[in-house]
Parts: structure tokens; sequence; C-alpha cells
């Protein structure tokens, strides 16, 4: 998989190079390139934003800039993309998103920052490619880089090679709709708290079971949500008795 990232901030983007990230890009499993928007503007200001139409707080980020350099990047690579813009006002970002995105052989995505990028550079790649205009949650950032990572690292961890165990991405939370139970490894007792019984029993029947409980517990109590967006037949008799 290919990913591009345009931004004005590349420094934010440091991280991508880094532990398992790092790794996918060293051995070839993930190609990442980041541009700065910069590059693309013509003035001695570089300048990348301008006042909103309309009037409102802030700055808008101007359409031509992103044309110049979402076209230029984007025919660096003959591969089909699908442009990815993170923003308050996106759809949420899910776990079957990172799953969807796994499947793309190449994402480009277009950070932006003081109130947004102009509306015109979505609307107008999307009448020739897949855009996605994505939230990585109810809460107001100052740009889409931080996103970028979000997003990135949950797809990569997807990807086949990039995981040191893949068990772990196919038993993720929401991977059954449920968020995961409590996890505990050595000392058996510390500073007075043991760990369950249960699971230093061996009896796996029994371990999956309190596992399951737990999970079940936790979901309820933190993500009710999600207990309600169950298929009919995902609990079965012996949840139901939870
Ligand atoms: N993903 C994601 C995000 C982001 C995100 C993503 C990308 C950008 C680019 C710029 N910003 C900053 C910003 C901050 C506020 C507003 C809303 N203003 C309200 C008053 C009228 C004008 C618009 C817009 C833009 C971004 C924020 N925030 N939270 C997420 N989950």
């Amino acid at each position: 998989m290919r990913i591009d990232v345009v931004t004005i901030f590349p420094g934010y983007l440091a991280p991508l190079r880094e532990a398992l990230l790092g790794r996918a890009v060293g051995t070839g499993l993930l190609d990442i390139a980041v541009h700065d928007l910069r590059d693309w503007t013509h003035d001695v200001h570089q300048a990348v934003d301008d006042a909103p139409y309309g009037g409102g707080p802030g700055m808008v980020m101007r359409p031509h800039v992103w044309g110049e350099a979402l076209d230029d990047v984007l025919a660096a690579d003959p591969r089909p993309a699908r442009l990815v813009v993170p923003t308050p006002a996106g759809r949420p970002f899910t776990q079957a998103a990172a799953h969807a995105y796994a499947a793309q052989e190449r994402l480009v995505f277009a950070c932006g920052r003081y109130e947004g990028i102009d509306q015109r550079v979505v609307d107008h790649y999307a009448a020739s490619m897949p855009v996605d205009e994505i939230s990585i949650g109810d809460y107001v950032l100052v740009g889409g880089e931080v996103a970028v990572l979000v997003v990135v690292e949950a797809v990569a961890r997807l990807l086949p090679g990039v995981l040191g165990n893949p068990r772990s991405a196919a038993e993720d939370s929401f991977s059954d709709g449920l968020l995961e139970g409590p996890a505990y490894t050595r000392p058996e007792v510390w500073r007075g708290h043991a760990v369950p019984e249960v699971l230093r029993s061996g009896n796996h029947g029994a371990i999956a079971r309190w596992r399951r409980d737990r999970a079940l517990e936790r979901t309820a109590e933190r993500r009710p949500d999600l207990i309600a967006a169950l298929p009919p037949d995902a609990l079965d008799e012996a949840d139901r008795a939870l």
C-alpha cells in the first residue's frame, strides 16, 4: 500500500517513521510519502489561506494550491487512490473503515489547518475518484495531521505482516462488536491485587466464558450503543444470562 500525506507541517508526521509503522515502511509493506503543501505555492509569503467568503472566524485554505499539489501527488503513481480528508464535520472513522482502507492500493490524505480546506477541493476530486471526509472523534483538533496518524496506524496494523501476531488484529476490540475485557500478566499478585483465579486454571472453556462475560459487562457499562447495535443473533443464551 502507498500512502501520501499533504500537509503544511510535514514534521507532524514524523511518528510514521517510528516503531511498528517504521518497520512496515522499512520492509516494504508500506510506502509513505509526506509532502509540504507550501512547495506548491508561488508567492514570496507561500500563502495557503485566505479570509472566508460570508465572514466567520479564522481563515480557509485556498483551493488552487491544493489543486496543484493533489494533481501532482496523484499523478506520481498510477495506482487507484482514495482521497481522505480529515475534518470535524466528517463521517466517524471506525474499525470497519480501517478494514476498508486496508484493502485500498493507495490512500492520499489532505491535512487541513485553519478552519479547513475550501469545499471545492473535495467537490472537484469527488467527480473523478473516491473521496472521504472523516472525523476521528467528537472533539475539535487544530488540524488534520493527528487524525492522519490515527488513521494510518489503525489501517497499517491490519496489513498482513505488519503485526507480529496476526491474531491481535483478528481479536481486536470491535472485531466482535464488543470492547475487550481486562488483561493480566505476571506477577500473580501485585500490591495485593491477585490475577483472577480462572485465568490460572488452565480451563480454556471457563477462561473463554469469563473473558466474554467481562467484555459484555464492560461494553454494557461503557458503550451501551455497541450492545444496541449487535445483530439479534450475536448474544447466546449464556450471554443473555449475564
Ligand atoms: N478528523 C478530524 C478532526 C478535526 C480536524 C480535522 C482537520 C482539520 C483542519 C482544520 N481543523 C481545525 C478546525 C477547527 C474547528 C473547525 C470548526 N469551525 C467552527 C466555527 C466555524 C468554522 C469552522 C474547523 C476546523 C481541523 C480539525 N477536529 N476534530 C476531529 N475529530
